[in-house]
């Protein structure tokens, strides 16, 4: 397991039997100052050791969804994903059918990080991350990514008492796949005025093809009655990715917690934007065009929350969705839906393959 001698043992150790959770080294020396290389399998028994007595992992396949020869470059995977953030979920959510034992952080994280290690996305995109400095950014940088972290002006965390920092989005991209090349963090306005939604913007190129894109994560406006809000941060995010597309010359990847159903203006206005996007998870819809029933269920004191609130937009002309991870079946998210022992968030990962399309530029 690599060299732990030194390092803090937490007290979480006491309580674990396997040979892996009797030292975890990398789960409790999320330390900055450690940078060497972790082994992502080494990572992933430290977190199955410490989830041991939890019932494991639901499976969820991966869908092909290719329609012509496959390409010539590894397939670029994106993983979209609110994680819910700690302080809002202990704090904020009121997750009524959720016991409190399945949200403490230390075995959270563990089943966070493992859906991430499971699915290996060469760029993550994460809404809800109030643990961005002690956790993901040391943990994952020493898997090989290069992370970046915008925090909400004023989050809602820091309303909840023993919070560990605002919450925001974080974009994290693997380094032997990607140069940066551009990075912006945009405050999104409503009608000019500055609101408390953010989202960050990359244009990277991949190593192997020299290929150049941009990817962007946000997260929207929450809440019912905020409907025109939504749509306003979403024409300002739209403009901001036009003049960082150069007006939709270089093919582009948005991911979201959107808080917006597909009835929604919000939706409407990617859906019909001159930057010519689709919405992945359409296609894995018999006609690929209608979206999954629910990207986040939960039961709240107001009742069950069913919604379908999180997208993977990409450019139509200049890329291709090559596979897309199912979502869970309403039997594996269970009766008291989510969060739960099982699942970490109450939103469901949405991870994608894209490949770029072959013809020239002016199609994108
Ligand atoms: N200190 C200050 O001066 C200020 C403080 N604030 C704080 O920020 C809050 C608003 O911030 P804003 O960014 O607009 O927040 P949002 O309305 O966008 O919601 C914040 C979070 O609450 C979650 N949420 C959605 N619906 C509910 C619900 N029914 N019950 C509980 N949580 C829910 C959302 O999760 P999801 O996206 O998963 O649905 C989201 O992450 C205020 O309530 C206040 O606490 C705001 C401004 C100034
Ligand atoms: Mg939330």
């Amino acid at each position: 397991m690599g060299n732990g001698t030194g390092r803090l043992y937490s007290a979480l150790t006491k309580t674990l039997s396997s040979a892996a959770a009797q030292h975890p080294e990398y789960l409790v020396s999320a330390d900055p100052d450690h940078l060497e290389p972790i082994d992502p399998k080494e990572l992933l028994e430290e977190c199955r050791a410490v989830l041991h007595t939890r019932p494991p992992r639901y499976q969820r396949d991966f869908v092909d969804l290719r329609t012509d020869c496959p390409s010539s470059h590894p397939p670029i995977r994106v993983m979209q994903w609110n994680i819910l953030a700690q302080a809002l979920g202990e704090g904020k959510d009121n997750f009524v059918q959720c016991p409190v034992e399945a949200l403490k952080w230390e075995e959270r994280k563990c089943l966070i990080l493992e859906e991430i290690l499971a699915y290996q996305p060469d760029i993550l995109c994460l809404q809800e991350v109030d643990h961005y400095f002690d956790t993901f950014q040391p943990l994952l940088s020493r898997l090989g990514y290069q992370g970046t972290f915008f925090p909400k002006p004023w989050s809602p965390c820091l309303d909840v008492e023993h919070n560990n920092g605002p919450d925001g989005c974080a974009l994290f991209f693997l380094q032997n796949r990607f140069k940066l090349i551009n990075s912006t963090n945009i405050r999104l306005t409503a009608m000019t005025l500055k609101t408390n939604q953010v989202a960050i913007a990359q244009t990277l190129e991949c190593k192997e093809s020299g290929r150049q894109f941009c990817i962007a994560v946000t997260h929207l406006k929450a809440r019912t009655g905020w409907e025109r809000f939504r749509s306003a941060q979403g024409c300002d995010l739209l403009q901001n990715l036009q003049n960082i597309t150069q007006g939709a010359k270089i093919p582009l990847i948005v991911c979201g917690d959107f808080n917006a159903e597909p009835t929604e203006e919000v939706y409407q206005h990617f859906a019909s934007s001159s930057l010519n996007l689709n919405s992945a998870y359409k296609l894995l819809s018999p006609d690929g065009q209608s979206e999954p029933p629910y990207t986040t269920w939960k039961i709240r004191t107001s009742g069950e929350c069913r919604h379908t609130l999180d997208y993977i937009w990409y450019s139509r002309h200049a890329l291709n969705v090559t596979s897309a991870l199912d979502l869970l079946t309403e039997e594996q998210i269970g009766p008291n839906r989510l969060p739960s022992f099982h699942y970490p968030s109450d939103h469901l990962s949405l991870v994608c393959d894209f490949s770029f399309s072959e013809g020239p530029d002016e199609l994108f």
